[in-house]
């Protein structure tokens, strides 16, 4: 059975962790640390293929479900921490693109969001004593056109390799976004607001009180 780490933070320092992060994502422990929450990481590996037919919505909270699932290592030794997990994926043209397969694949990707408005979808999901809390975030992304050389020159960079649609809102691909309607953290990756609200409903209040 895997063995739950400690956050390269040392957000689960000496006073102990709150709860378990199912992820391998640094920008989820960078995420989570920003609204103080102490935490032991746990990375999992589900499989990430949507069922034919799936909606993105139900694609995302499934799957965060499945990691938080996932993440069996985190509750024996620490007599069962709350698992916290997400899900992003962004959504254009009905399809759900995940991170690229390879260069080829990223470089499609970005020709596909360029000049246009996409969705990013992020499923949260939370189990704490025995019960599993989730919820979604729906983000609006509007790119500025790319040329195709641009793209080759970000690809170069090896920021959107493991990234969703193949960008990261929090580093270079900052410069393709003209407008975002929706959540900064749930575009990268773990909507604070949602997961705060789904933190309180399992009795952790961040600030000392209830959100
Ligand atoms: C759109 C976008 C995605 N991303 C990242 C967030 C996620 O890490 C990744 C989407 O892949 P996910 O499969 O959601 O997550 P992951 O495999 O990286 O991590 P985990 O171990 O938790 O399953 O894309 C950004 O960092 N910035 C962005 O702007």
């Amino acid at each position: 059975m895997a063995t739950p780490i400690t956050g390269p933070d040392g957000a689960n320092g000496a006073s102990g962790a709150q709860i378990c992060l199912a992820s391998g994502s640094p920008r989820r422990r960078e995420l989570l640390a920003q609204i103080g929450v102490r935490h032991s990481v746990q990375p999992v590996d589900v499989d990430e293929t949507p069922v034919p037919g799936e909606a993105a919505a139900d694609f995302v909270v499934r799957l965060a479900i499945d990691k938080a699932r996932a993440a069996r290592g985190c509750q024996a030794p620490t007599g069962g921490l709350p698992v916290l997990a997400a899900d992003t994926a962004v959504v254009v043209d009905g399809m759900i693109l995940g991170k690229p397969r390879d260069r080829d694949d990223g470089l499609a990707m970005l020709g596909r969001l360029s000049g246009r408005s996409h969705q990013v979808l992020t499923g949260v999901a939370l189990i704490a004593d025995g019960l599993e809390r989730t919820a979604l975030s729906t983000s609006r992304v509007r790119f500025r056109r790319l040329s195709a050389a641009e793209a080759a020159t970000y690809w170069a960079t090896g920021e959107p390799a493991d990234k969703a649609g193949c960008y990261a809102i929090q580093g270079l691909g900052a410069l393709f976004i003209a407008e975002l309607a929706g959540s900064y953290s749930g575009v990268m990756g773990l909507p604070l607001f949602e997961t705060a609200e789904l933190l309180d409903a399992a009795g952790i209040h961040l600030l000392g009180s209830a959100v």
